[in-house]
């Protein structure tokens, strides 16, 4: 795109008195050849490396030279040229200011960072000093991607976090690393601690948009392949930033604490990471100072571990696309406030695991799901509320607006419309008791203030003015008055000077040289001369046939009236700093009301969605049960909803006991029957019950699950250099190593990207592992028929299957999950469904019996039957003779294969062919 001819018309004039520069990084020739203006930028541009730098130049921000290059590229705006350096061509382009955040929204998301370098004094004032003076300019913020406020560029429905790593030796000599996470749209700041085999479950947890790491880590392959899988740039900090007892002292300063005990018991590395975060935000916030509040640490044994490929494939937070819609959060959330669906897409990141703290959450959800009346009163309050969180945070980094006091002041009346419509309800549940507590603690008469203060229109930026209701303050209505209604105020002025000179043909009227005056006829001017009019009246000048006069206050009217608009301004400005001064004086007090308002959204949002969908509340409790009754996914139910089609539900019990472990279902069925929807959606109903959630099931009663793994569908990480087998086998090398009995393990189709004795015992030994060693309980389902016959060696192996029916050669899925072997695979017939030519349906029907034959005189079924416990027996797979003759079968069956021609019959005689032949072979023909 290009930028407005208007626009660019004031850029010009902007630049206009600045001339040619070289490159910075060059030497240079000497300071005659730089211009003022360019030298400046160089030197700002030197003390910001790693940023593009956006350089205020009036109503634009410039870009030179290389940032100029990559910044028209990634914008799509005009690269231009203005002056030379070192005789070249400088490259510039730039962006209009009230564009900005527009353009910066581009730039972020693209991973850059962006110096905002300002024009700190008024152009006059520079002028003072010498006509060749440059205004004053100094970088006021580094934008990153870890650091944004702006709500433009935010996404309202996530938290925006930036995360701080760093590492400590522990006393086994063993590396440990720190997380700080912060959220300075909110100030949420959390804590937690993580060995190196877990830190990319926590990150998967915290959903960085910004990793800042020490600069010795910058190269280590972790941490790179961390970053791009969390798609999140990377920044290096200096040792200098989080070291020892500078640590501890950097984290005091920021929170004005003597120590750092009550803050619990922190480890080193938590303070490194703490203190690295800190450092960065003051390094990109510059003097503003973000309301962070105190770092919290959080356990990690308190969430259910989820890794990052689990998350993925459970596509809880987003598809394995990227996009929301689709996702489990997009299925469920029913809040009505921005802040609500973040604390649920949170809930959702870090189920709990503590069976008291679930239940506390399920109350409240319970309490709104039996009181659909008050249900939907909240969240008609609730709907009012606007993003308190980040609009407090704004104001406390002195970025915000007009219409974030305007959120506020929505935001206190909301709170107490829903304070209102909860405290008359009986045996409020503690969780919902205490947000109403919170929400309820708001100061009354701040929304009473802002409500008289702030007009009806209001705009984005303060400078822009006029945000200021008429009759709030006397002064800024005299100056508006001045501004907007010259002529109203001088016909004023003129009607009392009349009256005061009782003398109707006075005059009141302006020029250069008097300014404003008073002008009467001859005769009647001869009046104002004497007492007592003379002591108010200034004799000024004598015309033919007129005089004219001046008083004190028409001389200062015209001062005024000049200034008005500019004083009218700082006159709002000076109302708003002070309407921000009173809310940011009870910021801890609205931080929690928010949070609070977000608490009730989501437990709201969560029994709405139960009401509407029929769900019910889990039992969830310290036990290893997992016994579910009409269990149903989620997100599949939701779209087949819409196509008018019922999702069948189905039962699932994993339910062990303490000293076993866990049982283990082996699910086999045709494809497409839905066995990866049943997995998947058990493991959902998991995560769901353990975030305080009804669950969309019958009945359900979970044991808390501390990690949850799942392998699930085939795909290659050929950026990482792995195969899709390779992918598959190192997901499963991780959950053996780690899942134990109080997990979750989801397999779906192991050892499938092998050659099919490979896979058959790779997926063998790993059920045995999980059975004895890990005991999880567990869903493995496979299109090797062989491995139900481990459900009778095994003790806690049971054998599912899904029903279908046959109608005409064709297969019908009926969805059911019952116990028992699939008897037949139905590949064929879903080929067919899937509108594969007929000629190859036949020819597969015919091979496929072929195959089947040789198979069943085979020794292979008995051998697998055979096979140890724990001996990784080879099975052998068919002599090709075998299958070409149809092993051992007799010569007739040989002959009248040999007669038939393939080539030559048709998908209908095929098929009869293939009919008279296993009658052939069954001894009917
Ligand atoms: N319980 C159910 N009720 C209704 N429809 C279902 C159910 N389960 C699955 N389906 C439908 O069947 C489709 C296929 O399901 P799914 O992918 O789970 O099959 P699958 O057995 O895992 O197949 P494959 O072995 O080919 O991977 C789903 O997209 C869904 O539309």
């Amino acid at each position: 795109m290009s930028i407005e001819p208007e626009a660019r018309k004031s850029r010009a004039q902007a630049a206009a008195p600045e001339s040619a520069a070289r490159r910075p990084s060059e030497p240079q020739d000497g300071p005659a050849k730089i211009s003022p203006m360019m030298a400046q930028f160089i030197a700002i541009k030197a003390a910001h490396p790693g940023s593009l730098l956006f350089y205020r130049m009036g109503d634009f921000y410039e870009l030179f030279f290389e940032d100029a290059e990559i910044a028209a590229k990634a914008l799509g705006i005009v690269l231009t040229r203005r002056g030379k350096y070192q005789g070249e061509d400088i490259p510039m382009c730039g962006v209009p200011v009230e564009r900005a955040q527009e353009y910066l929204h581009r730039l972020i998301s693209l991973g850059h960072r962006v110096s905002v370098c300002e024009q700190i004094e008024d152009p006059a004032e520079a002028k003072k000093r010498g006509a060749k003076s440059v205004v004053r300019r100094e970088v006021r913020r580094l934008v990153t991607p870890g650091t944004i406020t702006e709500e433009t560029l935010l996404d309202p429905a996530r938290a925006n976090r930036l995360l701080a790593i760093a590492r400590a030796r522990q006393a086994d000599g063993q590396w440990s690393y720190g997380l700080a996470a912060l959220d300075i749209s909110t100030g949420e700041f959390l804590l937690s601690e993580a060995p190196e085999a877990q830190i990319e479950t926590e990150i998967a947890r915290i959903e960085p948009a910004e990793i800042v790491i020490p600069e010795g880590l910058m190269d280590q392959p972790l941490f790179v392949r961390l970053a791009r899988e969390a798609r999140a740039p990377l920044t290096p900090l200096g040792r200098l930033a989080a070291e020892g007892p500078a640590a501890e002292r950097r984290i005091c300063d920021f929170f004005g604490l003597a120590t750092l005990d009550g803050l619990g018991a922190l480890s080193p590395a938590e303070i490194a990471a703490a203190a690295a975060a800190l450092f960065y935000v003051d390094r990109t916030q510059f003097s503003a100072r973000p309301a962070l509040s105190l770092p919290t640490r959080v356990a990690r044994e308190a969430h259910m571990s989820i890794d990052a490929a689990t998350r993925a494939n459970l596509e809880l937070t987003r598809t394995l696309g990227g996009a929301r819609e689709g996702s489990l959060i997009g299925a469920i959330d029913r809040s009505v406030t921005a802040a609500g669906g973040r604390l649920l897409a949170e809930r959702l990141a870090a189920p709990l695991t503590d069976p008291d703290e679930i239940t506390r959450r399920q109350e409240a959800v319970a309490f709104f799901f039996d009181e659909p009346a008050l249900r939907e009163a909240a969240r008609r309050a609730l709907k009012a509320a606007p993003d308190l969180m980040r609009a407090i945070a704004r104001l406390a980094l002195e970025r915000g607006g007009p219409r974030d006091l305007a959120a506020l002041r929505d935001g206190f009346f909301a709170a107490r419309a829903l304070v209102e419509t909860l405290r008359a309800a009986e045996n409020l549940p503690g969780e919902l008791a205490q947000a109403c507590a919170a929400a309820g603690a708001l100061d009354p008469l701040v929304p009473q203030k802002l409500q008289s203060a702030l007009a009806d229109a209001l705009p984005l930026n303060r400078r822009d003015g006029g945000f200021v209701a008429p009759d709030f303050d006397a002064g800024l209505d005299e100056l508006r008055a001045l501004r907007d209604d010259t002529r109203k105020v001088v016909a004023a002025l003129q009607a009392r000077y009349c009256d005061l000179a009782d003398m109707r043909q006075l005059k009141l009227k302006h020029n250069n040289f008097l300014g404003f005056y008073l002008e009467a006829p001859q005769a009647q001017g001869e009046k104002l001369l004497k007492p007592p009019f003379d002591a108010m009246f200034i004799h000024r000048q004598t015309m033919a046939g007129a005089m004219r006069f001046s008083t004190p206050e028409l001389s200062e009217l015209d001062v005024k009236i000049s200034t008005a608009a500019d004083q009218a301004l700082v006159r709002e400005l000076s109302i708003f700093d002070e309407l921000a001064a009173t809310l940011l004086a009870q910021g801890e007090a609205i931080k929690r009301a928010a949070a609070a308002l977000a608490c009730i959204d989501a437990a709201a949002g969560l029994a709405e969605l139960a009401a509407d969908c029929g769900w019910t509340r889990p039992e969830v409790d310290g036990s290893l049960k997992f016994h579910i009754e009409g269990g149903r996914h989620p997100v599949v139910e939701a779209a087949l909803r819409r196509g008018g089609a019922p999702f069948v539900a189905n039962d699932c019990d994993l339910s062990g006991l303490a000293e076993e472990g866990g049982r283990i279902a082996v699910v086999t069925g045709p494809n497409m029957a839905g066995k990866s929807t049943y997995l998947r959606q058990n493991a959902l109903i998991a995560v769901l019950a353990q975030i305080g959630s009804f669950v969309p099931a019958r009945r359900a009663h979970i044991g808390v699950v501390d990690r949850l793994f799942s392998r699930v569908g085939a795909s290659d990480d050929l950026a990482r250099g792995r195969s899709t087998f390779m992918v598959e086998m190192v997901e499963t090398a991780a959950i053996l190593n780690s899942a134990r009995a109080r997990s979750l393990v989801i397999l779906d189709e192991i050892g499938r990207g092998t050659a099919t004795f490979d896979g058959l015992s790779i997926a063998w030994a790993v059920m045995e592992h999980l059975h004895e060693v890990n005991r999880s309980r567990a869903l493995f389902a496979t299109h090797f028929h062989e491995l139900t016959q481990l459900g009778k060696r095994l003790a806690r192996i049971d054998n599912l299957t899904v029903r279908v029916s046959e109608w005409k050669g064709d297969v019908i899925f009926l969805h059911e999950i019952i116990a028992g072997a699939a008897d037949q695979s139905y590949g064929v017939q879903v080929a067919k469904l899937a509108g594969l030519p007929a000629q190859v349906v036949a020819r597969a029907r015919l091979l496929l019996s072929e195959f089947e034959a040789a198979e069943r005189m085979s020794s292979r079924d008995r051998l697998v039957a055979d096979l140890p416990l724990f001996s990784a027996s080879y099975v052998k797979a068919p002599e090709p003779a075998e299958i070409a003759h149809g092993g051992g079968s007799a010569d007739a069956l040989g002959a009248a294969l040999d007669a038939v021609n393939p080539d030559e019959l048709s998908p209908r005689a095929a098929l009869e062919e293939l009919y008279r032949l296993k009658r052939l072979r069954a001894g009917e023909a």
